[in-house]
């Protein structure tokens, strides 16, 4: 079944959403919400004081923080944030769809709008996204990728070497800020398996009734993520919904199932979801760091208050049951 482009439904002017877009009454969006006290923390990695407590408060009471003094350059990320908004932006649909990924198997590469296992029941995303596996190397086809503007492939291939690098660093603090060895997270993990995604949120006729991406914590060990100065990431924290504001050169980190099983629950997976809105087309670059499918993943503490699961089959149960939250991490619970 070929799926619809969000895109090409925004571009239609219509005043209402499709009905598979409406999402029930109890997950839709609170739109006119103001005043939320709280605020998600920000990190300075340069800070030499107290970086470890800092982040230790972050991990524990958010599973999310935006990272600033970061060693990525700047031009990277406006690089990706420019060959990105081209593609989605800057050219015609049929050049796109030359990229659509394949709709039935999931997390395939490239361009595509939904992101389950198809089933009649799922309320759809109000995104469309490329997705790009960019790590190990033996996965990456850079001919998968657009080749326009002339750069794209080189700035998503560089990209890629800088969040592998910040990533590895955040995880050797994580593991530190809980006096393990810095490598130790790393060592359950093992060899990275890294995806680009370039999330597109075209503006929404009814944003109070849509969710660009549904309610969802990530599920594998640690996301990167930028976004322009639209805003629309929300994360659910202490019983509310928080937004991410954007914050222009900052990292936003997102800590995702796996270290949340590794950390024994010490440090939480970040629930999170993005809102749309009716009048700018939203712009997101998430970085997925996860195992290989077949790597055991299991408490590093005593006693475990996960079972071990296999990588793979933590990601199958996502796709197919949908996150609904983290239920699939749940059920995991000892
Ligand atoms: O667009 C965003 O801000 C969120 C993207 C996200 O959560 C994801 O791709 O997993
Ligand atoms: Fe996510």
């Amino acid at each position: 079944m070929e799926t619809l482009r969000v895109q090409l439904l925004a571009e239609k002017s219509e005043i209402s959403v499709p009905s598979q877009y409406v999402q029930p009454p109890e997950t839709r969006p609170q739109i006119e919400k103001t005043n939320v006290k709280s605020a998600v923390p920000v990190i300075d990695l340069n800070s030499r004081t107290n970086l470890l407590d800092e982040l230790k408060k972050a991990c524990k009471e958010w599973g999310v923080f935006q990272v600033i003094n970061h060693k990525v350059p700047i031009s990277l990320l406006d690089d990706i944030m420019r060959v990105g908004r081209t593609f989605f932006g800057g050219c015609e649909m049929e050049e796109k769809l030359k990229y659509s990924c394949d709709s039935a198997s999931p997390a395939s590469e490239g361009y595509g709008s939904r992101m389950l296992v198809a089933s009649n029941e799922t309320v759809l995303d109000w995104r469309d996204y490329f997705d790009h596996h960019t790590l190990p190397l033996s996965r990456r086809n850079t001919s998968h990728w657009p080749d326009s503007p002339a750069d794209y492939r080189k700035v998503v291939a560089e990209y890629s070497d800088h969040m592998k690098a910040l990533a590895q660093e955040l995880l050797g603090l994580v593991s530190e800020s809980l006096d393990l060895t810095c490598q130790c997270i790393e060592n359950v993990v093992g060899e990275f398996y890294q995806n680009i995604t370039i999330s597109y949120y075209p503006p929404c006729p009814q944003p109070e009734l849509t969710l660009g991406l549904q309610s969802h914590s990530d599920f594998g060990v640690i996301t990167l993520l930028i976004q322009d100065d639209v805003g629309g990431l929300e994360v659910f924290n202490n019983g509310e919904w928080v937004s991410v504001n954007p914050m222009s050169n900052a990292i936003c980190v997102i800590l995702a199932d796996q270290t949340e099983i590794i950390t024994n629950g010490e440090y939480k997976s970040a629930q999170h979801r993005a809102v749309t809105n009716a009048g700018r087309s939203r712009l997101s670059i998430a970085t997925f760091h996860d195992p290989a499918k077949t790597r055991q993943i299991s408490p590093v503490f005593h006693p475990p208050r996960h079972r071990p699961v296999i990588y793979g089959d933590h990601v199958s149960s996502w796709y197919t049951k949908g996150p609904e939250g983290k239920r699939n991490l749940d059920a995991l619970l000892l």
